[in-house]
C-alpha cells in the first residue's frame, strides 16, 4: 500500500498553492497543486457545493470511498476539507492525465494492443479489487483511467460508485439510471432488475474499444440515440475493416464482455485470467510509449480547451446541424439527457433515417436498413409529390404513398418498440407515463429488441462522449414520474459546458472567486448551449444526465402537435409523432408530482421551524456551510428521502405486480398445456 498515506495532508486551504487547471469533469474541476508544508505536488478536486447541493451525497459517497479504498490501481485521496463554499479533495497528482486526454492530444487514433493490453490489465485489477470489496465502479472509461509519470495507472472517479453490500437507499440507488451512456450497460438503462458489478464489465468492455478506436462506439451520436442503439442493436465489437490489426485474443475479450445478458458476462476476477493480458507489460513500457514526449498536462489541457473553443466557434452558425451538435457534445463532455420539447423533436430527428445503419453497422442491421431506404425513397418521391400539388400524381406516387405510411407505421412502431425497452426512466419519459399492465410486461419483453441480434440473439450497442461523463441518477417511478432522487423546488438548469448546474430560480450567482474563475468564463463561452428551461419550467440533474423536466406552462406546449409538413421531412414528423404524446403526458403527469413535492418542501420547511437545531447538527463534518445553507439543504434532502420512499415503495409494487401477471401467465399456459 501507499507509504504515501501515511504523511498527514493539512486540511487547510492555505496550506495548498493552486497552479494551473488539468482537468474538469461533471461536478468538479482538478489542479496541479502544491501542498506547502510537505512540499509535495498534488492534484486538488474542486467542487463547488453551492452548485452540487443536490448531489452531496454522492459527493460524499466519493469522498468517503476515495478515503476508504487502499489500493495501488485505484486513486486514493489524501484528504478532503471544505474551504469556502467549495470541496477540496486532495490526491496525488497523476502527471499522465487521463487515457482520453492522453489519446485526444496524440493517440486519436487509439492506442497500440500492447498498450491496451496493459492499461487494461490495470484497470481489470482494480475492478476486481473494488468488486471483491463489494464496489461497483459505474463509470470505468478512459477518462476516468489516469496515469502518473511513471506510468503507473489507477482508476479514478467514484462520484457514481456503489456499494453493494449498502442497505435501504444506497442499495435501491443500484436501480437507479448512472453512468456515461456511451458505457452504460443496457440493463442499467433498463433498470428491470437493478444491475450489479457485471454493469462494470460492460464498462470495461467499452473502455477497451474506446482504447482501441480513440473514441468509445456511438460517441457521435446524441444520448438518447446512445440508448437506443445500445439496447436495439448488436453489441459493438472488434469486427471491422479498420480492426484487423487487433488479434483474435482481443476481439474475444471485447466480446466476453459485451454481452448483453449480465449473467453472461465473466466476472473481473475470472476476466483477468483471460489470455489477453499475457501481453500486458509493466507500467514502465506505458511510461517509455506512451507518455514519454508528452507536453506536461496543464499544457495538453489547456491545448485541448482551445481546440474545444475553436470547434465551438465554428460549429456556432452550425448549431442546429446534428451531427455538429452532437460532436459538439462529444468534444464538451456533455451527455445530457434533455427533454426539452425542441430537443427531443430534433433528437427523434436524429434517430432514423441514414445514419442507424453506419460503417459500425454491419450486415446485421441490412433489413433494419433496407426498410428505411425505403421509408426514404418513399418520403421523398411524397415529398416530391407534395410539391406539385398534383391531384392526378401517378399511380406509382399513390403506391408510394402507401408504402409511405405503411413503413412509417414500421418505423415507428420500431421506435415504440425500442421506447418501451426502458420500463422506467427513460422509458416513462418517452413513451409516456405507463401504468404498467400486461401489456406494457408484455411489450417489455428483452427478445422485442432482439431484431439484429449477434451475440446471444442479443442487440445492442454504445457510444461516447469526449470529456464523456454523463450520469444521470435517478430513481425509478414506475408510476411515469421522472422525478429524480434528488429533485428539488423550482430551479433552473444552467448549463455550462460539461456540467449543469441547478440554481435557484433568477439567482444568477455564481462563483467569481479563486481557482473557479475559469468556470465562470466558461460559463460565458458556453452561452449558446445553456438550456433554457424559461419561466416555470423546472428540472433536475445529477451527474451526468440532466433531465429537463417540462414544466406544463413551459415553452414548449405550443410547440407539441406533430404537424405533418409538406415541407419537413416526413419520417422525422413520424418519429415526432410518436414521442409527442408521450412528452405531453409526461408534462402532465410532472405538473402533478411538482405540486406533491411543493407541498412537501412547505410541510418540511414548517417542521424545520422547529427543528432547526437538530437540523444543524446532523450536518456532516465535511460540509461546514454556513447555517442557512446547511439548513436548506438538509430539508431538500429530507424532501428527497421522502419522495423517495415514495418511490420506491411504488415501485416495488410495480415489480410485484409485474411478477404477479407473469406469473399468472405461466400458470395459464401450464394449465392450458395440462388441460391439452
Ligand atoms: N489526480 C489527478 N491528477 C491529474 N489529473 C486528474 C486527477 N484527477 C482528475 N484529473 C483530471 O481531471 C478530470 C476530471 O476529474 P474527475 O473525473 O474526477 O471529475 P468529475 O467531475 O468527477 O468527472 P466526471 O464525473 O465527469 O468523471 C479527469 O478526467 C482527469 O483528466
Amino acid at each position: 500500500m501507499e507509504h504515501v498515506l501515511e504523511k498527514r495532508f493539512p486540511l487547510n486551504a492555505e496550506d495548498y498553492t493552486l497552479y494551473e487547471e488539468v482537468g474538469e469533469g461533471v461536478s468538479a474541476s482538478v489542479y496541479r497543486a502544491l501542498c506547502v508544508p510537505l512540499n509535495e505536488i498534488v492534484a486538488i478536486k474542486v467542487l463547488d457545493l453551492e452548485k452540487c447541493n443536490n448531489d452531496l451525497d454522492g459527493i460524499r459517497r466519493e469522498v468517503q470511498t476515495m478515503n476508504l479504498i487502499d489500493y495501488p490501481n485505484v486513486l486514493r485521496a489524501h484528504c478532503s476539507f471544505t474551504a469556502g463554499h467549495n470541496l477540496w479533495v486532495v490526491m496525488p497528482y497523476m502527471a499522465g492525465g487521463s487515457c482520453l486526454h492522453i489519446m485526444k492530444s496524440n493517440y486519436p487514433e487509439g492506442f497500440e494492443e500492447p498498450v491496451i493490453a496493459t492499461l487494461l490489465h490495470e484497470v481489470l485489477k482494480a475492478l476486481v479489487y473494488l468488486h471483491a470489496h463489494g464496489h461497483i465502479h459505474r463509470d470505468v472509461k478512459a477518462g476516468n483511467i489516469l496515469l502518473d509519470s511513471n506510468g503507473a495507472v489507477k482508476l479514478a472517479d467514484f462520484g457514481v460508485s456503489a456499494c453493494m453490500f449498502d442497505t435501504g437507499d444506497r442499495q435501491r440507488s443500484r436501480n437507479t439510471f448512472v453512468g456515461t451512456p456511451c458505457w452504460m450497460a443496457p440493463e442499467v438503462m433498463q433498470q428491470l432488475h437493478g444491475y450489479d458489478f457485471k454493469a462494470d464489465i460492460w464498462s470495461f468492455g467499452i473502455t477497451a474499444l474506446e482504447l482501441a478506436h480513440g473514441h468509445a462506439p456511438f460517441s457521435k451520436y446524441p444520448p438518447m440515440k446512445v440508448l437506443l442503439m445500445t439496447l436495439q442493436n448488436a453489441p459493438p465489437g472488434l469486427d471491422y475493416e479498420r480492426d484487423k490489426k487487433f488479434s483474435k485474443a482481443f476481439k474475444e475479450l471485447v466480446a466476453t464482455c459485451l454481452v448483453k445478458d449480465p449473467k453472461k458476462r465473466p466476472s473481473s476476477e475470472k476476466l483477468l485470467k483471460h489470455h489477453f493480458f499475457k501481453q500486458a507489460r509493466a507500467s514502465k513500457y506505458l511510461a517509455r510509449t506512451i507518455l514519454e514526449g508528452l507536453a506536461p498536462l496543464g499544457d495538453r489541457f489547456r491545448m485541448l480547451k482551445a481546440k474545444e473553443a475553436d470547434l465551438l466557434v465554428q460549429n456556432k452558425a452550425l448549431y442546429e446541424d446534428k451531427d455538429q451538435l452532437s460532436q459538439k457534445e462529444y468534444i464538451r463532455g456533455i451527455s445530457a439527457w434533455n427533454f426539452n420539447l425542441e430537443d427531443l423533436k430534433s433528437q427523434a430527428a436524429l434517430i432514423q433515417d441514414d445514419d442507424i445503419p453506419n460503417a459500425e453497422e454491419p450486415q446485421r442491421d441490412k433489413k433494419q436498413k433496407d426498410r428505411l431506404d425505403n421509408f426514404k425513397v418513399s418520403a421523398e418521391r411524397l415529398s416530391a409529390g407534395a410539391a406539385n400539388h398534383s391531384d392526378d400524381a401517378p399511380t406509382q406516387d399513390k403506391e408510394d404513398l402507401h408504402l409511405l405510411f405503411q413503413d412509417g407505421f414500421n418505423n415507428l412502431q420500431d421506435l415504440e418498440g425500442s421506447l418501451v425497452s426502458f420500463p422506467t426512466k427513460p422509458l416513462q419519459a418517452l413513451k409516456g407515463c405507463f401504468d404498467m399492465c400486461e401489456d406494457d410486461i408484455n411489450n417489455s419483453s428483452p427478445r422485442d429488441l432482439d431484431h439484429d441480434g449477434r451475440i446471444d440473439n442479443e442487440s445492442s450497442r454504445p457510444s461516447t462522449s469526449l470529456q464523456q461523463n454523463t450520469t444521470s441518477q435517478q430513481k425509478k417511478f414506475p408510476s411515469g414520474s421522472l422525478l429524480p432522487d434528488n429533485f428539488l423546488f423550482p430551479k433552473m438548469v444552467v448549463t455550462d459546458g460539461d456540467r449543469d448546474y441547478l440554481q435557484t430560480k433568477y439567482s444568477s450567482e455564481r462563483n467569481h472567486s479563486g481557482p473557479l474563475q475559469y468556470r465562470q468564463k466558461r460559463d460565458t463561452n458556453n452561452l449558446p448551449l445553456v438550456d433554457d428551461t424559461s419561466d416555470g419550467a423546472f428540472f433536475r440533474r445529477r451527474g451526468r444526465f440532466t433531465l429537463t423536466d417540462l414544466s406544463p406552462m413551459g415553452p414548449s406546449n405550443s410547440t407539441s402537435g406533430p404537424v405533418v409538413s409538406p415541407t419537413s421531412p416526413p419520417n422525422q414528423n413520424f418519429m415526432s409523432t410518436a414521442i409527442l404524446p408521450s412528452l405531453q403526458c409526461i408534462l402532465q403527469h410532472n405538473g402533478l408530482q411538482r405540486e406533491e413535492i411543493i407541498k412537501l418542501i412547505k410541510y418540511a420547511e414548517q417542521s424545520s421551524g422547529k427543528n432547526t437545531e437538530s437540523v444543524e447538527a446532523g450536518t456532516g463534518d465535511m460540509l461546514q456551510a454556513p447555517p442557512a445553507t446547511t439548513r436548506e439543504r438538509e430539508l431538500h434532502f429530507q424532501v428527497i428521502q421522502l419522495q423517495q420512499s415514495i418511490g420506491s415503495l411504488v415501485e416495488e409494487l410495480q415489480r410485484q405486480k409485474m411478477k404477479n401477471v407473469q406469473l399468472e401467465k405461466q400458470l395459464n399456459s401450464m394449465a392450458n398445456r395440462v388441460e391439452k
